[in-house]
């Protein structure tokens, strides 16, 4: 190998060790579709892994959808076997025609690397993301009006699913990586999508090209989302404080001091009041700035309203966000189960025979004659967990009745600081 060869080499391999944070996980699996990014992912990882002493291992989703996807699949297992590696190559067939292919296809691609990293034992994933990719998705977000957050793109480390993805080549281009492969004389394959024109990817990556003379090229691009990135951890740094000082939960609701809250700027008010509904939702997904700022205009005025399976009121200089009640009122558990995905009971001795877990709700609450000594306000309690034997109610904890019984809620209830904020 000539001396700038190994000099390139080197580079990437340093790069990429600089994108894992500098340092590898003792397990480690890697996604490989058999194109160029991953496919050099691969090899480089390969050999840092081997002086770190990493086991490594190797996927592929083959998604039924283009004739040569499974060849493309058996050309990553010859050469994770080359490299002494164990892959497996995961099926999906379960299209049912509805939405979006792309998107269907890409979350059933991560939920089957998901759950073949949970079957292995490997905690982390490491994905062929390059610079190219980073600087397509900013262009893309900068068409969708996206705000700090969504210009900051896709993350080195991100948690889903239970696994930690690693996108460790987010610093490199990706016509270095194909140079790296030719050098090292290995095979990929170039998917045929990747040059149909009807994708808007395929149609930003061609844009991008044309915008390079302006100074918009891959380079500048993907700077601009490291320095969104920076920007979004100031600004949630400021939101952990302010909510530190102005929030605390009060049996499943958060309650915001109100002038505290309105005296903080329009993007930290906006990130308080996601968190506070994304926690109590449980969604996978923020609701939208639009619905957001109308919600917490007409908090201004005194307004309550209803969001992503919330709720708000202002009462007596406090917000209340809660469950909204129609979210709840029909979801039924037996009582030794979780439910609304956070609330669980604690019986005095065991639970009854055929006792479940249901809202509260108006009915419920006509039994509970000493709610509003809580002081909590009536619309917040109908959403509440209540333990119920058919017809008859044996418990409300929340609203007062039956101190020996007890809910919990299970989701951590402390300030949630990794709610994406952006879709
Ligand atoms: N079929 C596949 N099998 C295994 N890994 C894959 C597959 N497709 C993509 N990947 C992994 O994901 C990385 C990004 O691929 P690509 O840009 O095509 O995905 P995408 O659909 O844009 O996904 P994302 O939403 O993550 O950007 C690849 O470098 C590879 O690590």
């Amino acid at each position: 190998m000539t001396a700038p060869a190994a000099l390139a080499d080197a580079a990437l391999a340093e790069g990429l060790l600089t994108g894992l944070g500098g340092a590898l996980p003792p397990r480690l699996g890697v996604a490989v579709s058999g194109g160029g990014d991953s496919m050099a992912l691969l090899s480089l990882l390969h050999g840092l892994c081997k002086v770190a002493g990493t086991h490594l291992e190797v996927v592929t989703v083959d998604h039924g959808l283009r004739p040569e996807a499974a060849a493309e699949a058996d050309l990553v297992a010859r050469c994770a076997g080359d490299l002494g590696l164990h892959h497996e190559t995961l099926q999906w067939r379960g299209w049912d025609g509805q939405g979006n292919l792309q998107n269907a296809a890409r979350h059933a691609r991560y939920a089957l690397m998901a759950d073949w990293a949970a079957r292995r034992d490997l905690p982390c994933i490491a994905l062929g993301h390059t610079a190219d990719d980073q600087a397509e998705t900013v262009l893309m977000r900068l068409a969708r009006r996206a705000g700090v957050d969504g210009l900051a793109a896709m993350a080195p480390q991100s948690q889903r699913q239970g696994v930690t993805w690693l996108r460790p080549l987010l610093s490199a281009r990706r016509e270095a990586l194909r140079d790296y492969l030719r050098r090292a004389g290995l095979e990929w394959v170039d998917d045929p999508s990747n040059d149909d024109p009807r994708y808007t990817r395929i149609q930003t990556r061609q844009t991008l090209a044309a915008l390079a003379p302006l100074g918009l090229d891959v380079e500048t691009l993907a700077e601009v989302a490291s320095n969104m990135a920076r920007a979004r951890d100031a600004l949630d740094q400021h939101a952990d404080h302010a909510a530190g000082n102005i929030l605390r939960m009060e049996a499943g609701a958060w309650v915001i001091r109100a002038d505290a809250f309105f005296a903080e700027p329009e993007e930290i008010r906006r990130r308080l009041m996601i968190r506070a509904l994304g926690q109590i939702s449980g969604g996978a997904y923020p609701p939208r700035r639009g619905p957001v700022a109308a919600l917490i205009a007409g908090l201004a005025n005194g307004q309550g309203a209803t969001l992503d399976g919330c709720q708000t009121l202002l009462r007596r200089g406090e917000i209340w966000v809660f469950r909204e009640y129609n979210a709840v009122r029909n979801l039924h558990v037996p009582a030794d189960h979780l439910w609304d995905g956070r609330w669980r009971a604690v019986p005095p001795t065991v639970f009854p025979q055929g006792a479940e877990l249901r809202a509260l709700g108006p009915e419920g609450l006509a039994y509970c004659p000493d709610w509003r000594s809580f002081g909590r306000p009536r619309a917040m309690l109908l959403s509440t967990p209540a333990v119920w034997q058919g017809g008859r109610l044996l418990a409300a904890p929340l609203a007062g009745l039956d101190e020996k019984w007890h809910v919990l809620l299970e989701r951590d209830a402390g300030w949630l600081k990794t709610t994406p904020l952006s879709h």
